[in-house]
């Protein structure tokens, strides 16, 4: 009790900077306080004394054996053969990861053996025994206190035996260590919490953690264990970046989209594995972050699925995609053909959800008859930006895509909700990937609200290319880095999986040849409008309107709407602001108006 108490008190004079005075009373403290002091030394420099431990417990064994079993050192000896013999076969599944680890545990194992195995027939001081051991204990040593990873743990251990102090100074009292690993990235330890205590209070902990342990800015990480359990956390402090090089594309990892894409590895090597079937993704980070770097390889494993026809939107006049125009099936590269595109997709969700419906199945399996559409988006902020009205279709594919397997992959710098347009894109998007964002606030816009205080930290991603992923198959914050696709293998991957590309499948074939027939009946043209409006004695308002809504796609041009209204360019322009802001027309392009596809009934 009263040792105790004087531990506790030279502690926290430690931590005020003292160092504790010991008084010895007349009853005899000191031989306590000596035997505390020689004991921790001993535990504290266990490892180091490892060898000699060894050598220690040799002899008393061989006098033991040597007294009662001397006939026993046949069978030391076998046994020190196999197992010496064994070592370097089967090591690695007890730790040795190295081969000269593995040659290093079967030389003392055949030493150690065949030493006592002689000590046992003939006794341990009998000569040369005794020398032997005297000299063959340090020099076998050498290695053991040499070795690197051995050294690094004994440094672990020794910053974790001061634990019970850090995690009170970091908020985490009464958290304990569980485990310690070194790896070759740095090292691991499991941790078991206290009565209360969450992951996510670890993960809002990790700045404190990195000072508290003296590691590098950036060093610590917090994930869940392998059971899962809520009590518990794996801390793991990386003294080498595993991503701190570009990591090569090793090709296709699916032939199907019902398979998940291996995006690239995270830190602990195992693949960041997302699967995009019947899900919209949507991939944000700053400018140079690797956007277009994952949609490469995404690209890459689709153009490898025979179930998977690709349409793609790139309004940087196909800068990023164009690469791969041999496996995409639609490419639009202007705000027209965009809009157009996406006007389809929704006519083979529909013609989709119809076929479904009347045969009684609730989602579309995709198979290369009846394949999935994916909608690959680059910049989805330009796409707004230049055709708005897409938004009612890329709204409708959010919402109603995923049972149809029709799926949008869009890639933003930062998705505000002015960027992603005024629908439901951002909300339907089921798997977020960020890189680098710029502004701490822009995790929660790309992963989702309260991302960043659960410690979804994407700011601090130091490198293109790196990103975390959020998905129903991933829920912790893991660092990973997407594999880089060089334009050669674009290039070359474009060529060879062009010939597998599946076409669009019956059904929805189908449904766009039945909506171009129903659309060429009904739309009155152009002239017919302009007719019409003038002769027809209606009021000028519906006239314009009707005009409008005959608009061909590229919209009808204002001095024709002046024309046929007969009212003054203000008049006009007043009229057509008044439809914009009610969300019935746009402007298609400069000083072409037409009605929204959504609109097409009288205001
Ligand atoms: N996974 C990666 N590994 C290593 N380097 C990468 C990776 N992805 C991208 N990079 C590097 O970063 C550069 C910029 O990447 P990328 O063009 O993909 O960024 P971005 O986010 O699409 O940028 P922007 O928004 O300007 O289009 C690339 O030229 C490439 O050199």
């Amino acid at each position: 009790m009263r040792n105790r108490q004087m531990k506790r008190h030279a502690r926290r004079m430690r931590r005020n900077g003292l160092q504790p005075m010991v008084f010895i009373d007349s009853n005899g403290q000191l031989p306590d306080l000596a035997a505390t002091v020689i004991a921790r030394a001993l535990w504290r420099y266990r490892s180091e004394l490892g060898p000699i431990a060894l050598a220690l417990v040799l002899n008393i064994a061989a006098v033991t054996l040597h007294l009662w079993h001397p006939e026993w050192w046949i069978g030391i000896f076998i046994l020190a053969i196999i197992t010496s013999s064994a070592l370097p076969l089967v090591g690695a599944r007890i730790g040795l990861s190295l081969r000269v680890e593995r040659l290093y545990a079967a030389t003392i194992t055949a030493g150690a053996g065949g030493w006592l195995a002689a000590a046992t027939a003939i006794g341990a001081t009998h000569r040369p025994l005794p020398q032997i051991i005297l000299v063959g204990t340090p020099i076998l040593a050498v290695p053991w206190w040499a070795h690197r990873r051995r050294r690094a743990r004994v440094r672990i251990e020794r910053t974790l035996d001061a634990w019970p102090d850090i995690s009170q100074s970091v908020g985490l009292a009464g958290s304990r260590v569980m485990s310690t690993v070194v790896d070759m990235w740095g090292w691991r330890a499991r941790f078991g919490l206290a009565r209360g205590q969450t992951i996510q209070d670890a993960t809002a902990k990790i700045p404190e953690l990195e000072s508290a342990l003296g590691t590098f800015r950036g060093a610590v990480r917090v994930y869940p264990t392998r059971d899962d359990k809520a009590n518990r956390f794996e801390l793991r402090v990386l003294n080498i970046d595993p991503h701190a090089n570009a990591i090569t594309w090793p090709g296709p990892s699916i032939s199907t989209i019902t398979e998940p894409i291996d995006l690239g590895p995270f830190e602990d090597a195992a693949p960041a594995h997302v699967l995009f079937l019947r899900r919209h993704a949507l991939m944000g980070g700053a400018t140079g972050s690797g956007k277009s770097g994952i949609i490469n390889v995404v690209m890459g494993n689709l153009s490898a699925c025979r179930d998977v026809v690709i349409w793609a939107i790139d309004l940087k006049r196909g800068m990023e995609l164009r690469p791969w125009a041999a496996c995409i099936d639609r490419l639009a590269t202007t705000a027209e053909e965009a809009r157009a595109l996406l006007r389809d997709a929704v006519v083979i969700l529909e013609g989709r959800a119809e076929y479904l419906a009347s045969t009684g199945r609730r989602v579309w399996e995709p198979t290369p008859d009846m394949p999935a559409l994916v909608i690959i988006i680059d910049e989805y902020a330009e796409l707004t930006d230049e055709a708005p009205e897409a938004a009612v279709s890329t709204d409708s594919i959010a919402r109603r895509g995923r049972a149809v397997a029709v799926q949008l992959i869009a890639a933003t710098q930062r998705p505000t909700q002015k960027a992603m347009g005024k629908g439901a894109v951002r909300s339907q998007m089921d798997v977020r990937i960020s890189f680098r964002v710029r502004e701490r606030k822009d995790v929660d816009l790309i992963l989702g609200q309260g991302m960043l205080s659960a410690g979804w930290h994407a700011q601090t991603l130091n490198a293109p290319g790196k990103f975390l992923v959020s998905a129903p198959e991933h829920t912790t914050p893991r660092r990973a880095r997407a594999y880089l696709l060089t334009d050669e293998a674009v290039t070359q991957t474009a060529a060879q999986n062009a010939q597998k590309r599946p076409t669009l499948d019956e059904v929805s074939r189908h449904a766009l040849d039945a909506h171009r027939a129903s659309e060429e009946r009904s739309a009155p043209s152009i002239d017919e409008a302009v007719a019409d409006a003038s002769e027809s004695g209606e009021s000028p308002e519906a006239g314009l309107w009707a005009m409008l809504v005959a608009a061909p796609e590229e919209g009808v041009p204002v001095p024709l709407l002046i024309k046929a209204s007969g009212k003054s360019r203000r008049w006009v322009y007043y009229q057509l602001g008044g439809h914009a802001s009610a969300g019935r027309a746009v402007q298609v392009s400069r000083g072409r108006w037409r009605a929204t596809s959504h609109a097409d009934d009288v205001p």
